[in-house]
């Protein structure tokens, strides 16, 4: 059993890729096998999550996903604990694993009720897993309520129920200000959907069991990058081997995005840093930031340079964006950028173009930028995220950073995309994603492979909100944008 964090490098295999590993080993073993040590995985996790409860509260539901309770029931049970069960199926439905792991939980003398218990130190979500089919109701829609509303830790099993294992879309998912803390067990393969959209926050911590069946030949849909490898710089090295980063922005009230980005380009470690203003009227330098060297937007040369272009852009962007886009070496677009992009199709020509003439580009948007740029709605992004991110990806020939909970990079389709596991609601407010922009800029122009700058500076941008020190003042983007070289 190994317990996910940002470190974690592997796969992700959807439900129908997962249905074939499960029949695979299970035609390789004994009737029954994987259920049973399923539920001693459940039974095992349950124990170290609440060695001392006196009630566990175990809801089943009506196929195999149910059986696993059962069949933690029994084990826990045989350890001397009080699994009180509640079952939101109909015995002579079930199939034949969980029927047999219902028979076993019944000779271990587990208790079975027609409610759940009114308090209990542990919930275990048994309900549905990857056979779920529709959004749950009735029974199994309150007893999932109550199991959210309760201070108890919830500990899912292989999917907290409703959720989309392939997308993380939800029906079911607790609110926000639902007290317990959640865990989830999954087996056999870590599915994307506990990792992205509602996922996050409905799984918790998520823990895997392979169940002894390690190897696949299947393509994941997805995969964990785990932490970026350090980079350490050679001695003789100077500030033109980290090369020029060009920020884009900035028109009249908001120079603060671009010179967020920039701030975050040069912590992030580019060689030199320029921010071309679209306010003509700004300051010609910037004192809290010498470094950063002020520039007319319409001036500079991006014949060599990375620009990250759209941070605080506002309408004034769509003049400037044809000979960005026609220019630079390399390119991020972010923001009023990608929302001009969206509604002009010439520019969207000449996006698309960049890849043919070997330019990399990198767009940032979050599903509402995403949603204009596939001509969709943003609820449509966030039901498929992965498929959303690629599609960015193939039609405009990017490397798509689709932004949000659980933030996918995508390019092309012969490369599964990336899920990234660091970042949480601390960066939730304004200018993190200027900062994400400048730090994705820096990586480009350090000739980093636009996938690679992608998804490390992702990594590095959450890790660095995932690493804020609990008692300090609240993140800001400034902050966040000093602290880039994390
Ligand atoms: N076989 C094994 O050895 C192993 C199995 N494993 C476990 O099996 C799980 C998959 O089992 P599964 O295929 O039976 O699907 P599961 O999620 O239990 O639900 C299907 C049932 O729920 C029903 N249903 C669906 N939605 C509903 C709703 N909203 N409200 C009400 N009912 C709803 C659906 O009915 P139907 O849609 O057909 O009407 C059907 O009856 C997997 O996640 C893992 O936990 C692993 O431990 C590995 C070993
Ligand atoms: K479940």
């Amino acid at each position: 059993m190994q317990r996910i964090t940002p470190a974690t490098a592997c796969g992700l295999f959807d439900i129908a890729a997962t249905r074939r590993i499960e029949q695979a080993a299970a035609a390789a073993l004994p009737p029954h096998t994987l259920m049973q040590r399923a539920g001693l995985a459940v039974a095992r996790l349950a124990m170290a999550l609440a060695p001392h409860a006196r009630t566990i509260w175990i809801a089943c539901g009506p196929g195999n996903n149910g059986g696993d309770g059962f069949e933690a029931a029994a084990q826990l049970r045989h350890r001397g604990f009080l699994p009180i069960v509640t079952f939101a199926g109909h015995e002579n439905r079930l199939p034949p694993d969980a029927s047999a792991s219902l028979q076993r939980a019944r000779d271990a003398g587990v208790i079975f009720a027609p409610e759940p218990p009114a308090s209990c130190e542990l919930a275990i979500d048994a309900l549905l897993g990857i056979g779920s089919s529709r959004p749950p109701e009735k029974l199994m829609a309150d007893w999932l309520r109550r199991m959210h509303a309760m201070a108890a830790p919830v500990l899912s099993v292989d999917v907290p129920s409703g959720l989309n294992a392939d997308t993380g879309d939800s029906s079911a998912t607790p609110h926000p200000g639902a007290l317990s803390p959640r865990f989830c067990l999954t087996f056999l393969t870590l599915k994307p959907g506990l990792f992205t959209a509602q996922g996050r926050d409905a799984a918790g911590t998520v823990w895997f069991d392979d169940l002894g069946c390690s190897g696949t030949g299947e393509a994941p849909a997805a995969r964990l990058a785990g932490a970026p490898a350090d980079a350490p710089r050679s001695h003789a090295s100077h500030k033109g081997s980290y090369g020029d980063v060009a920020v884009i922005g900035g028109a009249s009230g908001m120079a603060g995005a671009a010179l967020l980005a920039g701030s975050a380009a040069l912590h992030a470690g580019a060689g030199r840093v320029f921010v071309g203003l679209l306010d003509a009227s700004a300051a010609p330098v910037d004192l809290a930031q010498p470094e950063l060297m002020m520039r007319d937007a319409r001036s500079l040369d991006l014949s060599g340079m990375t620009a990250v272009c759209g941070c605080g852009g506002g309408a004034d962007i769509r003049a400037v964006l044809p000979r960005v886009l026609a220019t630079a070496a390399a390119l991020v677009l972010d923001a009023d950028a990608l929302n001009a992009i969206a509604v002009d199709g010439a520019l969207q020509t000449q996006l698309a173009s960049r890849a043919r003439r070997g330019r990399p580009t990198v767009i940032t948007p979050h599903p509402l930028e995403a949603a204009r740029l596939l001509n969709c709605t943003a609820t449509d992004i966030q039901a498929n995220r992965l498929v959303a991110a690629r599609q960015l990806a193939s039609r405009y020939g990017v490397v798509a950073v689709l932004k949000g909970s659980g933030t996918v990079i995508a390019e092309g389709d012969s490369t599964p995309p990336v899920l990234n596991l660091t970042g949480n609601a601390r960066l939730a407010t304004a200018g993190t994603g200027d900062v994400l922009a400048g730090m994705i800029g820096a990586a480009l122009a350090a000739q980093r492979p636009p996938f690679e700058a992608a998804r490390e500076a992702v990594w590095r941008h959450g890790h660095i909100a995932d690493t804020w020190p609990a008692g300090a003042p609240p993140l800001t983007a400034g902050a966040l944008a000093r602290q880039a070289h994390c």
